[in-house]
């Protein structure tokens, strides 16, 4: 499968500050892919470099196979979106008018205003001027303009950081279509429900470096340890290995009708975040 993103020893310094550290990494066409890492770990960084608002200090990036220096240009930000919290909306305008200005600049047909504002569930709140927003309208809104045009690339930085529950799980069903019909997704969070739920690959970022970046599902095998909890009658918790005597034991438990639970104990993203990093996220 193509590379969408190519990205090697990139580096990135804010004065005296390393914001990123020799990143590497690649994104393949049709992927969606989570990174994930506390306040100040680079991700933002990372998301204005390969969206051309930041200059890289070193190193190399890739996007459509191009150079990211070619790429500031018109052609470019027609096949990408992008939400950031500087949301770029028009205050004064109702959110439809400020969708209605980006169709003409991109050439979309109007009605697929009406087709974004139900995936991010604003069709009644359509004639509210920008100002008069919550912070969770402003980012729905603010993804509503981002998707607007299909784009090839989507870029999503913490997407569903202001959103209620309700309306989160209503985003992540919009993206997963959206990456069903071949959008390709690069979006930071520092939720790792949200990792879980939406990407194919995550990758953990700490300190301007990249600390793993895999499946969620392998990471997870490479830290399980090799233990299985059993919830029996009575509430009694027993822990048994992950071998013969473990089986025989499970065994025992099922064929005496005791064993009500069992599940392998597996560490959560977030777990081994902190086991690599010290850090929360
Ligand atoms: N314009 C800038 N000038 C100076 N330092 C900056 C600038 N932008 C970012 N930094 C620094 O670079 C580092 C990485 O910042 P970045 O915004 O990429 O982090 P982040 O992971 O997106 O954090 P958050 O989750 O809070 O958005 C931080 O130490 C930050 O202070």
């Amino acid at each position: 499968m193509e590379n969408i993103i190519e990205v090697r020893n990139l580096m990135k310094s804010f004065g005296n500050k390393q914001a990123l550290k020799n990143v590497s990494f690649h994104i393949k066409k049709g992927e969606t892919i989570g990174f994930l890492g506390p306040s100040g770990s680079g991700k933002t960084t990372t998301i204005k470099i390969l969206t051309s608002q930041l200059h890289l200090t070193a190193g190399e990036v890739k996007v459509f196979g191009s150079p990211i220096q070619k790429l500031n240009d018109p052609a470019y930000m027609r096949r990408i979106g992008i939400l950031t919290d500087n949301s770029g909306l028009y205050e004064r305008l109702t959110i439809y008018d400020n969708l209605e200005l980006y169709c003409n600049l991109y050439d979309v047909k109007k009605s697929r205003i009406d087709e974004v504002l139900k995936a991010v569930n604003l069709v009644s709140d359509k004639k509210t001027v920008g100002k008069n927003l919550s912070k969770g309208m402003k980012q729905r809104a603010t993804l509503a303009r981002a998707i607007l045009h299909e784009p090839d690339l989507l870029f999503l930085d913490e997407p569903t950081s202001a959103l209620d529950p309700v309306n989160t799980k209503h985003i992540h069903e919009g993206l997963k279509q959206l990456n069903e019909r071949g959008t390709t997704i690069f979006l930071t969070t520092h939720d790792m429900a949200e990792a879980e739920e939406l990407c194919d690959r995550v990758a953990f970022l700490h300190n301007g470096e990249i600390r793993k970046f895999d499946t969620p599902q392998m990471i997870r095998n490479e830290y399980a340890d090799s233990t299985i909890t059993l919830m029996l009658a009575g509430n009694k918790e027993v822990v048994v290995n992950k071998d013969e005597e473990g089986a025989q034991e499970i065994y025992k438990y099922m064929k005496d009708g005791q064993l009500q639970t069992i599940h392998s104990n597996e560490p959560t993203l977030g777990e081994i975040f902190v086991q690599l990093t010290g850090r929360n996220l």
